[in-house]
């Protein structure tokens, strides 16, 4: 299994034309989604109008974040079921570390978070976690309708726009120690409904199309990865697989990336549309946040490490 250079996941364009709802470019964007999402799980968002100043202080705050002591960033951070808070030196990802919150969108989200960090208040931090956020969750949302319309199921898009909450998560890579390898992260799939990735500088990020050809993903300061979680796979009968990545970092400095991911409260059904001859029906109504916690459990990494890392 080679690295293909060379090859590029589909790119589309989120300006202000394609991003109307009913024009035609509309039309032929969301086409255009469908068919990067069934062919490779993801594709690169690229969004002209992204400040490069809000590119710079959001790594700006990732940086901040994980130069505070591991005694800071260690504290627990929410009650939810599933929820991952700060993960660090993993045996199978020992230049790994991050951590992230909920609804880091609305203003208590924000705040929660900032004030756990820096109980003395950090007012830049909380602005940009913020207000990146809101971009990323738009742009999720935008998504979403984007699938939907594209399957003739624009009717459930509302339930599932109500029943979605965002995880914010900042990702350190540290630089190599003599004798490690230039694995950054063990290839898997998220359990998410989509993941949007934004990278800083220093590339990594790899992506296994259809054919297994790894593919990487260029940082560009206007660009953001979107990827299809389990949730997405489950919720479109298989329709879109989840897409498989890794990070593998060739080069000898630290790498930064943020990724926004959208979960589903409650229980996923498959809609009926989705089912045909050609796609009988593949899932019984699951618990998703119940499988997100499962997942993170134990017995449950251990699963998953036996069938997505053993390849
Ligand atoms: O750092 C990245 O670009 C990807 C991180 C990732 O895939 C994950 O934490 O699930
Ligand atoms: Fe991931």
């Amino acid at each position: 299994m080679g690295s293909e250079t060379e090859r590029r996941i589909p790119v589309i364009n989120f300006n202000e034309e394609n991003l109307k709802p009913g024009s035609d470019s509309w039309v032929s964007s969301c086409k255009h989604v469908r068919h990067a999402m069934e062919e490779y799980g993801c594709f690169e968002i690229v969004c002209d109008d992204f400040l490069l100043e809000l590119h710079n202080s959001i790594f700006a705050a990732a940086k901040d974040l994980f130069d505070l002591p591991v005694e800071t960033k260690n504290q627990k951070i929410s009650d939810r079921p599933g929820s991952l808070g700060y993960v660090a030196e993993r045996p199978w990802s020992p230049r790994y570390e991050s951590t992230g919150f909920d609804s880091p969108e609305t203003l208590q989200g924000a705040e929660y978070f900032t004030n756990l960090m820096w109980p003395q208040g950090n007012n830049t931090f909380r602005e940009t976690v913020q207000s990146i956020s809101k971009r990323l969750v738009e742009m999720s949302q935008t998504v979403m309708k984007m699938v939907a319309e594209s399957y003739g199921v624009e009717s459930v898009f509302d339930s599932i726009r109500e029943s979605a909450f965002y995880t914010l998560r900042f990702f350190k890579y540290r630089t190599r120690r003599l004798n490690e390898s230039d694995v950054g992260l063990a290839a898997h799939c998220d359990t998410s409904f989509l993941s949007i990735l934004h990278q800083h500088q220093v590339e990594g990020l790899q992506i296994k199309t259809k054919d297994g050809q790894w593919i990487d993903v260029k940082p560009s300061p206007s660009s953001f990865v979107v990827l299809a979680g389990y949730t997405l796979m489950a919720w479109s009968n298989d329709r879109v697989l989840a897409c498989e990545h890794k990070v593998t970092i060739k080069e000898e400095r630290t790498r930064y990336s943020v990724g926004l991911f959208s979960h589903i409260k409650g229980v996923i059904h498959v809609p009926e549309e989705m089912v045909d001859e050609e796609h009988p029906l593949g899932y019984t109504p699951i618990d998703s946040l119940g499988f997100h916690a499962f997942r993170l459990s134990e017995e449950g990494l251990k699963i998953i490490a036996s069938i997505c890392f053993a390849a």
